[in-house]
């Protein structure tokens, strides 16, 4: 079925309002979920990436000093002279445990030109003591892989360099070919120096960088250079660098821990930021609709109410016409202009009931008046009379005296007609030119005629001047009464038709006279019980 649906000015108010406020919020959690919260994401990342970044620029700081200090080293005559074996005491010199702890060397090769082992010189990183050997043998045994990498370093050219390598535990490797210190001639050699990446190294790096550092060796090979993980209040990110295994491809990862709680911070007060305004939009939509409701809507009710209702008492209870907005405006022009319209339809149902000329009700009027006064004396039921009036020879009176004359007459007659009828309270109209109706409810036959002669006798105290009628040198009329007994079938115009004969058996009689309809006796002629006056 069918269902109306309401399309009041407060339901339009109530959708429209809730409409626009439900788009607001879907615009604020879209621009959020597309723009807001992953641009703090991306902020937080580069965040992650700008410390990575400085971890790495310490990282490459450190293999240069290594590098640099390699280079220092080698290009020395000492050196120079250490290796070609003209200065037996140079390692005596030059090399210690605190040397070694201080500058942070795992260990120190020393290669021939052939790329044989000439002296090796480092920390056991099992015991934690300083060693000096000629081969990676014995108690120096544990510096057999870095002595293989470097040995292969320089079959592979790969010298005067440094690099990372994956070895237990991986370190940085520098490397320099041996020259003078002018670096005139060729090389007889190369050195090498290692530094470990190991807890030691760890420690340091993070004093270096105030940042917590891990290291990840990956047997894979690592395509993307940084990788995130998010775990509640921190974040964990690794890059990762290429190392030079012999063996296969392995990537050193180093990694850093960080605290979310920029970001966390930033996501909550943001989140606040949203549901204070997403409230703050639901308050001001419930203020304007609250307002709206109080200022337009209920005002608008009860301008309602008063325009149905405007002409009865009470109508303005709430003082919508002592207002001074527009809603007063609006109540106390609606007041004027029904005013005005009661006044209009006044004039216009008087001008429809009553006669122009002499003020006095017409046959419209008397007619609904008849038919209610018939019906009342039939249902009562109770006694009915009515009369006609004519003035005698108005013809003559207008031919004598002018039409315009004539219309005063009227007008006399019919205010001595009225004044009659005012006080014994029946109804007479003109119903015709000259011709005047009475309804006397409850009226005897008796008393009917009783005013029938009270109404000639008014117009004879008029005394007005008629010159050519035949009756009398002023002013007469004729009456005729019927009763509602008089007719067989009664009914108003039956009625009305019987007292139109009395009236002509008055005018036929003499004129000036009251004639009162007698019912015909049995022989069936018609006669009149008249008075002449
Ligand atoms: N001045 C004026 N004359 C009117 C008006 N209405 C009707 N008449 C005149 O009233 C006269 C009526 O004449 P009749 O019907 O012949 O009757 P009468 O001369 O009164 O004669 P009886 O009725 O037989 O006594 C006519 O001359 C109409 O012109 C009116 O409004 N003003």
């Amino acid at each position: 079925m069918h269902q109306r649906i309401p399309r009041s000015l407060r339901f339009r108010f109530f959708a429209a309002l809730g409409g626009l406020l439900l788009c607001a919020i879907a615009a604020l959690a879209s621009i959020s979920a597309w723009l807001i919260f992953p641009a703090l994401q991306a902020e937080e990342r580069a965040t992650v990436k700008r410390e990575l970044d400085r971890v790495e620029r310490s990282f490459e700081l450190d293999q240069q000093q290594l590098h640099s200090q390699v280079r220092d080293w080698a290009h020395w005559d000492d050196t120079y002279r250490f290796i070609q074996g003209e200065y037996p005491r140079y390692a005596d010199v030059n090399f210690s445990q605190e040397m070694f702890e201080d500058m942070r060397y795992q260990l120190m090769a020393f290669f021939t030109a052939s790329g044989d082992v000439h002296f090796l010189a480092g920390i056991n990183p099992v015991t934690g003591d300083y060693q000096t050997c000629r081969a990676p043998i014995d108690d120096c045994s544990w510096m057999t892989p870095w002595v293989t990498n470097m040995q292969t370093a320089i079959a592979e050219n790969r010298t005067d360099q440094s690099s990372i390598y994956p070895d237990r535990p991986p370190a940085i490797m520098a490397s320099s070919p041996i020259l003078r210190t002018d670096k005139s001639g060729t090389a007889v050699g190369w050195l090498f120096k290692t530094r470990s990446l190991d807890d030691d190294w760890l420690a340091f790096m993070e004093v270096y960088t105030g940042l917590p550092i891990t290291l990840n060796l990956s047997k894979e090979t690592i395509s993307i250079s940084d990788v995130f993980s998010f775990s509640g209040n921190t974040v964990f990110a690794e890059r990762y660098f290429p190392t030079s295994s012999s063996l296969s491809s392995v990537s050193l990862g180093v990694g850093i821990e960080l605290n979310r709680t920029s970001y966390l911070t930033s996501l909550t007060t943001f989140r606040y930021v949203l549901l204070w305004t997403a409230g703050l939009m639901i308050m001001v939509i419930a203020l304007v609709l609250l307002l709206l409701e109080k200022i337009v809507l209920k005002p608008l009710r009860l301008l309602t109410q008063f325009t149905q209702q405007v002409g009865i008492d009470g109508a303005d209870a709430h003082g919508l016409t002592k207002r001074n907005d527009e809603i007063g405006l609006l109540a106390r022009t609606f007041q004027e202009q029904f005013a005005c319209q009661q006044q209009l339809n006044a004039e216009l149902l008087k001008l429809s009931t009553h006669d122009a000329l002499t003020g006095l009700p017409n046959r419209r009027l008397y007619d609904q008046r008849l038919e209610t006064a018939f019906s009342d004396a039939v249902s009562t039921p109770s006694e009915l009379a009515v009369m006609m009036l004519d003035i005698d020879h108005f013809k003559l009176y207008n031919d004598h005296y002018g039409h315009q004359q004539g219309d005063e007459c009227l007008q006399q007659v019919a205010g001595a007609f009225n004044s009659i009828a005012t006080k014994f309270n029946f109804l007479i109209a003109r119903t015709g030119g000259e011709e005047f109706s009475a309804i006397l409810p409850g009226a005897s036959p008796d008393s009917a005629k009783g005013i029938g002669e009270q109404l000639t006798r008014v117009i004879d105290q008029l005394q007005l001047p008629h010159a050519t009628s035949p009756v009398k040198p002023y002013v007469t009329v004729s009456v005729g009464i019927a009763t509602l007994k008089d007719s067989k079938s009664p009914s108003p115009s039956a009625i009305m038709s019987t007292a139109d004969q009395a009236l002509y058996l008055a005018k036929a009689a003499g004129r000036h006279q009251v004639v009162l309809f007698t019912p015909p006796k049995a022989s069936n002629t018609l006669s009149a019980q008249n008075t002449p006056l």
